[in-house]
């Protein structure tokens, strides 16, 4: 089946069938760029305060909560990420007082990035183009450089009202304060669609890495990826919509940075993988230039560009690290998007020469997540399809697009699963609003966190057990050790008496 998207097709002309297609090309170089030594690691400031509310307080004790952190590891690190070389950045805190040209080659030294003739990108001629806080996550004192490869997105345990409200406030920078009505729903949906696109795919991969506590194994949830997604055909939409986005944005820069002596450690195989990225992507499944058109574009740009850096800044309310590492991440990576495919037309190589590493590290990446997520959306549902359809009989059993089903077979199924399935618009009230969880699936929750409190308590009872033997055995190896360290020390003084 080719089916259109159903929301503004006027944004873009791709079907579903075509944005699967991409996604199966692009998939093997994106997946390889993403490990490659200059993608995979990201800077972050992990204990920011959350500049919004009064509620630094808040922690998520469970061990899938964490970021593994490079702290002593440097040899193995590349050359342009020791912390020699990222020391410097630091200096950009000082920028405002240095003349113009040790600017440029500071920021020549942030990417090792030679600027080609044209404008220059500088904080003293820099007209505010950027949609996050870039040196605010990175140029942070406290700021610590992670693997994101060892750092999987996945279940990670947190939730209930704390990260309830971190949603409902990112949703309500959706208000667009605009004199022409159409324009501020417009922006308003994309804005919209945006953010859900975003929480839909961290929910596809906490669904897919999801934590059996029964069985301690990592592995995916069919009916949580339904609870949550696979029954909301909007999410899914908005997915694909996101996907088209970013791969516009990559599509429009790469060209751009082959030319570039950028980061020059970034080898030829993996400027190869690029190109091979950008090549197959069709220019034409994203049309920007139908967002934000006419004489209105800049005072809804500005809007938009000052309530997107409010999303990036509101990830330092999320209390789980590895929850906010990669809600940092994703929003830089929709943030920069939004600043290719909006202000690039103005003048191309002012945006190139902006671009830091951290924004081209977090673009790729939210690419691969949400390329991720296209691919596990088909993946479950070839799961739902094996699972449910033998159970129930249905016209359209032999459907092989997700769209049909969540239209058609979900909304039967869901009443006989009990799942959930009240379509959420874009009225506030229901952004906010829980899904009504059905009866045994509370119990299942319920039961689920005994477990998981039960697993957690073990976990920490082993570790203090573990802490007190080694206390122990140390005292008890304390008379052995004193004795040889005694034997040592009357050795050598026997031999300064002898020679
Ligand atoms: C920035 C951030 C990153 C996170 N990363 C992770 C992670 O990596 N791993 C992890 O396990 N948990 C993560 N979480 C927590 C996770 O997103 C959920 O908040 C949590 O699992 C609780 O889910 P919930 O069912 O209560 O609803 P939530 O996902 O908290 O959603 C709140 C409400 O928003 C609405 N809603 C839900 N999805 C959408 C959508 N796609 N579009 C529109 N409206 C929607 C519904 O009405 C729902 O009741 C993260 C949270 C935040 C804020």
């Amino acid at each position: 089946m080719n089916q259109s998207l159903p929301y503004h097709s006027k944004i873009s002309n791709s079907t579903i069938n075509d944005l699967n297609s991409i996604n199966s090309k692009v998939r093997p170089s994106l997946l390889k760029i993403v490990n490659s030594d200059f993608f995979k690691f990201f800077k972050l400031n992990l204990f920011s305060e959350c500049p919004f509310w009064d509620d630094n307080n808040g922690f998520c004790t469970n061990r899938a909560c964490a970021v593994d952190v490079i702290e002593d590891d440097y040899e193995n690190l590349p050359e342009y990420w020791k912390p020699e070389m990222l020391g410097k950045i630091n200096d950009l805190n000082d920028l405002d007082n240095q003349p113009i040209d040790a600017q440029d080659e500071l920021l020549n030294q942030l990417c090792n990035k030679k600027f080609i003739t044209g404008n220059h990108y500088s904080p003293l001629n820099c007209r505010d183009i950027d949609y996050c806080d870039v040196d605010y996550i990175t140029n942070h004192p406290d700021a610590v450089l992670v693997d994101l490869t060892n750092n999987p997105e996945r279940f990670t345990g947190y939730g209930g009202e704390q990260s309830g409200l971190i949603w409902k406030s990112i949703y309500s920078e959706n208000c667009f304060q605009l004199e022409d009505n159409d324009k501020a729903s417009l922006a308003k949906e994309v804005f919209f669609k945006l953010i859900s696109g975003m929480h839909a795919s961290i929910a596809i991969h906490l669904s897919n890495d999801f934590l059996d506590t029964k069985t301690g194994k990592w592995g995916p949830n069919l009916d949580l990826f339904m609870f949550r997604v696979g029954n909301w055909t909007e999410r899914i939409e908005n997915i694909y919509f996101n996907y088209a986005i970013v791969g516009k944005a990559i599509q429009k820069i790469l060209p751009f940075l082959q030319e570039l002596e950028f980061c020059s450690q970034y080898d030829h195989e993996t400027l190869n993988l690029l190109s091979n990225v950008s090549s197959d992507i069709d220019s034409s499944i994203f049309n920007e230039h139908l967002i934000f058109d006419d004489e209105l574009s800049s005072e809804v740009k500005d809007q938009f560009r000052i309530k997107f850096k409010n999303v990036t800044k509101i990830m330092d309310c999320v209390h789980c690290d590895r929850c906010r590492l990669w809600g940092k991440v994703q929003s830089t990576g929709y943030a920069t998007s939004l600043k290719i495919l909006l202000e690039m037309d103005n003048d191309p190589m002012f945006v190139v020469n902006s671009l830091t590493k951290y924004e081209l590290i977090a673009l790729l990446n939210t690419f691969d997540r949400i390329s991720k997520s296209v691919q596990l959306i088909n993946d479950f549902e070839i799961m739902f399809n094996e699972k449910y359809n033998s159970e129930y009989e249905s016209p359209k059993k032999n459907s092989s697009n997700i769209f049909n089903m969540a239209i058609d077979k979900i909304s039967e199924l869901s009443q006989k699963l009990s799942f959930g399935n009240d379509n959420t618009s874009l009225d506030e009230e229901n952004i906010s609003v829980d899904v009504i969880l059905p009866e045994e699936e509370e119990e299942i929750k319920g039961d689920s966190l005994a477990k998981q409190f039960e697993s957690s308590w073990n976990q920490e009872f082993n570790e203090v057990k573990n802490a007190l033997k080694f206390v122990i055995q140390s005292y008890i190896d304390f008379p052995r050790n004193l004795y040889n360290l005694a034997l040592l020390k009357l050795n050598d003084l026997y031999n300064k008496f002898i020679y």
